[in-house]
């Protein structure tokens, strides 16, 4: 699958959301999805993994015209992990679930790569926020999807761990289709290699660095494209409730 293509214009009930997408998912690179709260940024994510909900696209989902299914694994703000699952239960849960027998071995030694070694047996209630998501960035690694959807994956966490997270997450993430929902402009730009800036009428194509990824964050060109980005946001003004 070399690049993922969503065209067309994407709705939440009887209400359009986005019009005239125009987008491209190409592979082995990190495309990064950027929006004011509510323009349906986490709905495309689940649109793209095939999750249920009450939108619709009106157009084209596929990767060189074939159906995504089974070629998606996500990775959301919360881990969304078992609590009363063990983190190899945890990690497996893909492969119980298609009722197939789980590879313990590999389950085990992707926990080890994300620094999770001695951990395997605790329960989610027993580790902290950071080794959560290492737990689900482990899930997300054993499922070995060609695209991966990160919906704001490391928000939770604080700066330092996040930055440690970024870069394991683009260390081991290498090679695969990223789409990065994020509210972050610093995430944005340390691990997109292109990056949209969605509204209702459609999506715009953002400037980023030339330098390669992760972007070191105390770099001049890091730090100004960081700033950029952050007044672009700024422009769009904050979210206001109805009502
Ligand atoms: N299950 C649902 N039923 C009805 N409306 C929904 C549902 N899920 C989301 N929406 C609405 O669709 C719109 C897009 O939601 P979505 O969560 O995709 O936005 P977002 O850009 O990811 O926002 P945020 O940045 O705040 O997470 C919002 O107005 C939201 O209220």
């Amino acid at each position: 699958m070399s690049t993922l293509r969503l065209s067309g214009d994407l709705w939440m009930g009887d209400a359009p959301l986005i019009r005239n997408l125009a987008l491209e998912f190409p592979a082995a690179r990190w495309s990064c999805l950027l929006g004011r709260s509510g323009v349906g940024k986490s709905t495309l994510a689940r649109l793209i993994a095939g999750l249920p909900g009450p939108y619709r696209l009106e157009g084209e989902l596929a990767g060189n015209g074939r159906a995504l299914a089974g070629h998606v694994a996500m990775m959301a703000q919360d881990a969304q992990l078992l609590p009363w699952a063990d983190c190899v239960q945890n990690v497996t849960i893909g492969a119980r679930l298609r009722g197939a027998r789980p590879d313990l071995a590999r389950a085990r030694a992707l926990l080890a790569q994300v620094g999770l070694a001695g951990l395997e047996g605790r329960r989610p209630a027993a580790l902290s926020g950071g080794q959560r998501q290492r737990v689900a960035l482990a899930r997300v690694l054993m499922e070995d999807c060609p695209i991966v959807v990160l919906d704001e994956p490391f928000s939770a966490l604080d700066t330092v761990t996040r930055l440690a997270m970024q870069d394991l997450a683009a260390k081991l993430l290498q090679g695969r289709c990223v789409i990065l929902i994020t509210h972050d402009p610093l995430e944005a730009i340390r691990l997109s290699d292109h990056a949209y800036l969605l509204g209702p009428l459609g999506a715009e194509s953002l400037a980023l660095p030339a330098s390669p990824t992760p972007r070191d964050f105390t770099a001049p060109e890091t730090l100004a494209a960081q700033a950029q980005l952050l007044a672009r946001l700024h422009s769009l003004g904050p979210v206001l409730c109805a009502g």
